[in-house]
C-alpha cells in the first residue's frame, strides 16, 4: 500500500527496497510497542485511556451515563424480581462496558463468605449500581438486612432502581451519602445494634478512618466479618497493615487477578477479634 503511494512500481528492485525497509519499519514499530506494553505504566495508561475514550464516546452519542445505560440494559434483558438473573445481566452489560462493579472472582468469593457466616445485620461502604450489594442481599437468612452507601445521588438512584427490580426492597437499603456520616447514624436512624457483616468498597484513603469510626461506635463485634476489596491495586496499604497487624484483627487475603490489567489484586477477610 505504501509502495504505490509513493508511487514506486512493487515490482522494480526500487520498489522491492522500499516495500522491504517498510516492513522492516513495521516490525520495529511493533517491536517497541510490545516492548512499552510489558512496561506496566504504560499498559495502565493504555487500558484506563482505552476505557475513558470508550466511555466518551458512548455518552456523547448515547447522552446519558454508563450507569444509565447499565440500568436500561438491566431492564430489558432480567427477568424482575429475580436477584440471579439481575446479577448476571449486570455482569454480561461488563462484557460491553467497563464499570465498577464487583468482578466476577471476587463475587464468588463473596457469595462464598456471606453463605458460610449467615449474617443477619450487613453494612456495605461504595454501593455503585448494587451489584455487591445484591450478591450479598442474595445470600444472608431470611429476615437479615444490608443497609449500604452510596456517596454519588445519581449512581444511589440507579442502586435503588435495580433493588427494586430485583425484588430486595424489603432487604436493602441504599442510604445516599458518605460512609462516615451513615456510620454515625446507624444505630440512631436505622436502630443497627452489631452489624455481622461488612463489605468495604469505597474510597480507598477512607477504608481505615470508616474502620476505625466502626471500632469507636462500638458496632463491631467478636466475630464481626470485615471484606474489603482493592488492597493491592489501586490499593489501602494502611488498612491492610493495621488489619494484618492488629491483634482486634483475624485476616486472610483472598489474591486474584484485576481482569484487565492482568495485575495482582486482593482482597481481605477480616474477623474482628476484640470487646463488644
Ligand atoms: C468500586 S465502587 C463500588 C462497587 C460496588 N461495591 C460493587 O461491587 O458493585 C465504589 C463506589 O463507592 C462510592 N464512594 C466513594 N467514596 C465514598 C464514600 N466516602 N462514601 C460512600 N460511597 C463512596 C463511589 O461513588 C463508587 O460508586
Amino acid at each position: 500500500m505504501i509502495v504505490s503511494r509513493l508511487n514506486v512500481d512493487p515490482g522494480s528492485e526500487i520498489g522491492d527496497e522500499v516495500h522491504a525497509r517498510n516492513q522492516g519499519l513495521l516490525t520495529d514499530l511493533k517491536g517497541m510497542w510490545s516492548m512499552l506494553m510489558d512496561i506496566g505504566s504504560v499498559k495502565l495508561f493504555y487500558v484506563i485511556t482505552r476505557i475513558i475514550l470508550s466511555k466518551l464516546w458512548r455518552t456523547l452519542w448515547y447522552w446519558n451515563t454508563t450507569e444509565d445505560r447499565l440500568l436500561a440494559y438491566v431492564k430489558k434483558t432480567a427477568v424482575e424480581g429475580d436477584p440471579a438473573s439481575v446479577l448476571a445481566a449486570i455482569r454480561k452489560y461488563n462484557d460491553y462496558e467497563w464499570t465498577m462493579a464487583l468482578h466476577p472472582e471476587k463475587k464468588l468469593k463473596t457469595d462464598e463468605v456471606v453463605r458460610k457466616a449467615t449474617p443477619e445485620i450487613c453494612f456495605e461502604m461504595g454501593c455503585y449500581v448494587g451489584l455487591s450489594a445484591i450478591t450479598v442481599a442474595s445470600q444472608i437468612p431470611p429476615g437479615g438486612r444490608l443497609i449500604t452507601v452510596e456517596y454519588v445521588p445519581k449512581i444511589a438512584d440507579v442502586a435503588r432502581e435495580l433493588v427494586h427490580f430485583a425484588g430486595l426492597d424489603q432487604v436493602i437499603t441504599v442510604i445516599t451519602g458518605t460512609a462516615e456520616d451513615a456510620i454515625k447514624v446507624l444505630r440512631s436512624e436505622y436502630h443497627v445494634d452489631k452489624l455481622d457483616f461488612v463489605f468495604v468498597d469505597h474510597c480507598k484513603w477512607q477504608y481505615l478512618p470508616d474502620l476505625k469510626l466502626l471500632e469507636k461506635e462500638r458496632l463491631l463485634r467478636k466475630g464481626t466479618i470485615i471484606m474489603a476489596d482493592d488492597m493491592l491495586w489501586p490499593g489501602a496499604p494502611d488498612y491492610l497493615e493495621y488489619v494484618e497487624n492488629d491483634p482486634k484483627y483475624q485476616t486472610e487475603r483472598f489474591n486474584c487477578k484485576a481482569i484487565l490489567l492482568n495485575v495482582p489484586v486482593a482482597m481481605a477477610i477480616s474477623v474482628y477479634q476484640g470487646e463488644d
